[in-house]
């Protein structure tokens, strides 16, 4: 645990206390009670089941020796009394846990974070820097990866976690902002000084009231962290990426477009090989040839949006564009997990929404003469409506579908693959994940690809709050051994 601090090093700007209070040592910050302990300030926040006001008498019982909360807050405890409790917890935060790395770019958008920071990581490392991504994976060093579980944690985890990385030594760090994270501050207090934006399409509509209240959550990284003069890398490739880039040049910030449409870095063509792509693109009116070592049209987007980013980060071009070819693959990213025999791969990705789904079906295309066999589902206690338009585009582009459980959560699984086959009808359903793979590697003849969605990276399945040990590339290892061993 860090050492305790007087009160009046880590109050949220603007914040006036009695004299008599500034002293007071905190020996930590908690905004859940549950985690609170003796000397801990606790937050109250409202949050989307509860609001946290509710748990200050446990937090009070545990010790606390503050509360931050609206000034209408009852407490036995000192008040910090503040209007928006969620910025100034991340004030606070970041003042409890200082020191961050020295650059810090932050990327959004629907689809493609987690690939573009790891680029970037990749490109940072190269390039000599001590370079860290953070983000769904948890935190990626050169070292190893440790996990905690969120694409952007709390305030308190996320300072934590940047201070701890300062301490490492790491000087450029990139890290993911999701519109959760960014709706509700959590990385409010860091100091961004690059952005990307990689796209907007259909996710997280549960959560956000509609698209505009996503796309504002998204923007705030633009219009509220990102200081004028800092840098935005912008795809533009969609209706939202250019409207993203219009208002950044309204804003003052220091605009760079990428993408098909990009004036800064543009992608001119792509030529899909077995394991690699050839890209041809412009970056300020020279042309350049580069072998990318990934497969997938998403996957050279991402990694333009990632050289967008080093190239403003002081990367010299022509470095930044040679690393490219040096790139490793993100896990759970169009992983492979194996092969059949005959050829056909198995592929592990986390499409999760309709327009990565799309992506992926699209990418594998070229690499297939047979068929697209494909392994998905959809999450429970997440937006409900786009689980139809997920198996939709299964249905069009897919020649063969298995409908499956993804983290069913407190939702019934049978019910989250109803709505999915009502638009795949010709869809097969095996709600066992692991009986899914089984099947879906059996069917392979010579020619086609399997690809098993969703789930990527993760290593268990949430069903209820229970989290079993489950890993897509493990499982369908194991279905390869026993095809290819007759078992
Ligand atoms: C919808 C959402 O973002 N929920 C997150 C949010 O909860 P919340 O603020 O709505 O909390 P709540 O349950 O209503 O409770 C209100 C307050 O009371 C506190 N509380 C609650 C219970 C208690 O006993 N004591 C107590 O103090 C809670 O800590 C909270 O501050 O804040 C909590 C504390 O940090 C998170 O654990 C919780 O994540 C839930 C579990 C979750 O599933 N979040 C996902 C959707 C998420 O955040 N995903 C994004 C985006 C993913 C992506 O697209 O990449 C991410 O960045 O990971
Ligand atoms: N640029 C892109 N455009 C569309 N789809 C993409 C793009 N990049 C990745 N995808 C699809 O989205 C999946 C998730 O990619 P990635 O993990 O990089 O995104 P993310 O934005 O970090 O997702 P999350 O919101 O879960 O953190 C990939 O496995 C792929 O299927
Ligand atoms: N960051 C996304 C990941 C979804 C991954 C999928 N496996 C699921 O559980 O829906 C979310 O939390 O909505
Ligand atoms: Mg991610």
């Amino acid at each position: 645990m860090n050492a305790a601090r007087p009160l009046r090093d880590i109050l949220p700007d603007g914040v006036t206390l009695d004299d008599t209070l500034l002293d007071l040592p905190v020996a930590g910050l908690a905004l859940d009670s549950r985690s609170v302990q003796p000397g801990f300030v606790f937050a109250a926040l409202p949050g989307v089941k509860a609001h946290g006001r509710q748990f200050i008498p446990m937090a009070e019982d545990k010790g606390a020796a503050a509360i931050l909360g609206t000034p209408d807050t009852a407490t036995r405890k000192p008040l910090i009394a503040v209007e928006d409790p969620r910025e100034a917890l991340a004030q606070m935060a970041s003042k409890f846990y200082p020191g961050q790395p020295d650059t810090v770019a932050a990327v959004t958008g629907t689809n493609g974070k987690s690939s573009t920071v790891e680029f970037l990581r990749q490109i940072w490392s190269r390039a000599g820097f001590e370079a860290a991504a953070l983000g769904t994976l948890g935190v990626t060093l050169a070292s190893g990866r440790t996990e905690f579980g969120y694409t952007t944690p709390d305030a308190i985890r996320l300072h934590q976690a940047i201070s701890e990385l300062r301490v490492k030594g790491v000087t450029h760090l990139a890290m993911e902002a999701s519109s959760h994270g960014l709706k509700q501050r959590r990385m409010d207090g860091v100091t961004v000084s690059l952005a990307g934006f990689t796209n907007l399409t259909q996710d997280h509509l549960d959560y956000h009231s509609d698209f505009e209240d996503y796309f504002a959550s998204k923007m705030r990284l633009f219009d509220t962290l990102l200081p004028k003069g800092g840098s935005a890398v912008v795809d533009v490739d969609t209706q939202w990426g250019a409207r993203v880039a219009a208002r950044a040049e309204e804003l003052g910030l220091e605009v760079f477009t990428v993408g098909w449409a990009g004036r800064d870095l543009q992608l001119k063509e792509i030529t899909p090989h077995p394991a690699s792509q050839d890209i041809e693109l412009v970056y300020q009116g020279e042309a350049h040839s580069i072998t990318l070592p990934l497969i997938g049209e998403f996957q050279a987007a991402n990694a333009l949006m990632a050289t967008g980013l080093a190239i403003r980060s002081g990367v010299a071009p022509g470095a930044a564009l040679e690393s490219l070819k040096h790139l490793t693959g993100v896990p759970g990213r169009l992983e492979q997990a194996g092969k059949t025999r005959q050829g056909s791969p198995v592929l592990i990705d986390y499409a999760h929404t309709p327009d990565g789904l799309e992506k992926l079906l699209r990418a594998a295309r070229p690499h297939t003469q047979g068929r697209i066999v494909l392994v998905f589902g959809a999450g429970g206690d997440r937006d409900p409506t786009k689980r139809a338009k997920m198996g939709e585009v299964a249905r069009k582009l897919a020649d063969l579908s298995i409908v499956t459980d993804d983290n069913p959560r407190s939702e019934d699984p049978a019910k989250i693959r109803k709505a999915i086959l009502e638009a795949c009808p010709g869809a097969r359903e095996i709600g066992d994940r692991g009986e899914a793979i089984y099947t879906a590697v059996s069917l392979l003849d010579a020619g086609d690809t399997l690809l098993i969605a969703g789930k990527g990276h993760e290593t268990g399945q949430t069903v209820g709050d229970e989290v079993i040990a489950f890993d897509d590339g493990e499982t369908a290892r194991q279905a390869l051994a026993r095809r290819e061993g007759g078992s």
